[in-house]
């Protein structure tokens, strides 16, 4: 049978993207997903957000819910301080299979824990699995569905502490109703929205920045 797209965005990633540099990494599958088939990282111009929020925030611990073929992981984990790492959860095998490729072509599989798994198993044993006590940054891009479910049981984990930032994609579209109505209505979050457009497309879209109270 032929080749998945997940597959197809990594052979773009090995024939045009220099090993070692993850900004080549970046732009050979924003190139792909705008000239040859579209597919659903956060992209150049939310990636822009993301970039300026993780630089804010410059964690020492970063959660992702949701890898997919791991254009965000390298986003993120590229801008890390030294010593920092990012936890990325993702529960289809055929795409965690993906990630890691494209993670190693950028060179950053040192800062980068991939764990495969269902976020909700995940998630509950990462402080015995990663020795950490909270985590400095979450960024949301998994089922539209879960953002409320799992942000409740980081909470609920402890894993978050006064000051954690949470920025989570797609609350407009697809959208994330529940997610924007817990975050806005919760006195434990300060929120705040960047309004930006769908990843490669002029449709609205935008990010929602929320800061744990304690
Ligand atoms: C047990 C389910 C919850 N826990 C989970 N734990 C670990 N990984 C999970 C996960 N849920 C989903 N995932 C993974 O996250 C990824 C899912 C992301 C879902 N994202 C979207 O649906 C999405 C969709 C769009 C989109 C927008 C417009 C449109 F017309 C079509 C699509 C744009 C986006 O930016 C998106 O993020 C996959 O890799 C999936 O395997
Ligand atoms: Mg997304």
């Amino acid at each position: 049978t032929g080749s998945s797209r997940p597959q197809r965005l990594l052979k773009a990633v090995q024939r045009n993207a220099a090993k070692g540099d993850p900004q080549s990494v970046i732009s050979a599958i924003d190139y792909f997903c705008r000239h040859s088939e579209w597919a659903m990282n956060v992209g150049d111009e939310k990636g822009s957000i993301l970039d300026s929020v993780v630089s804010e925030v410059s964690p020492t611990t970063a959660l992702e819910l949701g890898t997919y073929c791991g254009y965000s992981t390298v986003r993120i984990a590229r801008l890390l301080p030294p010593g920092a790492s990012l936890i990325t959860l993702e529960f289809n095998p055929d795409y965690a299979a993906v990630a890691r490729q494209v993670i190693a072509h950028s060179g950053l599989q040192d800062k980068i824990h991939l764990v495969e798994g269902p976020s909700g198993d995940s998630i509950p044993k990462l402080k015995e699995r990663f020795g950490i006590t909270s985590l400095d940054f979450v960024f949301l891009d998994h089922w539209k569905d879960r953002y409320v479910p799992d942000t409740k049981l980081l909470e609920e984990c402890g894993l978050l502490r006064k000051g954690s930032v949470l920025l989570a994609d797609n609350v407009i579209c697809p959208g994330a109703p529940e997610y924007l109505d817990y975050v806005r209505n919760n006195p434990r979050y300060e929120s705040r929205y960047f309004q930006s457009h769908l990843e490669y497309t002029n449709v609205e879209d935008g990010l929602e920045k929320s800061v744990f109270l304690g």
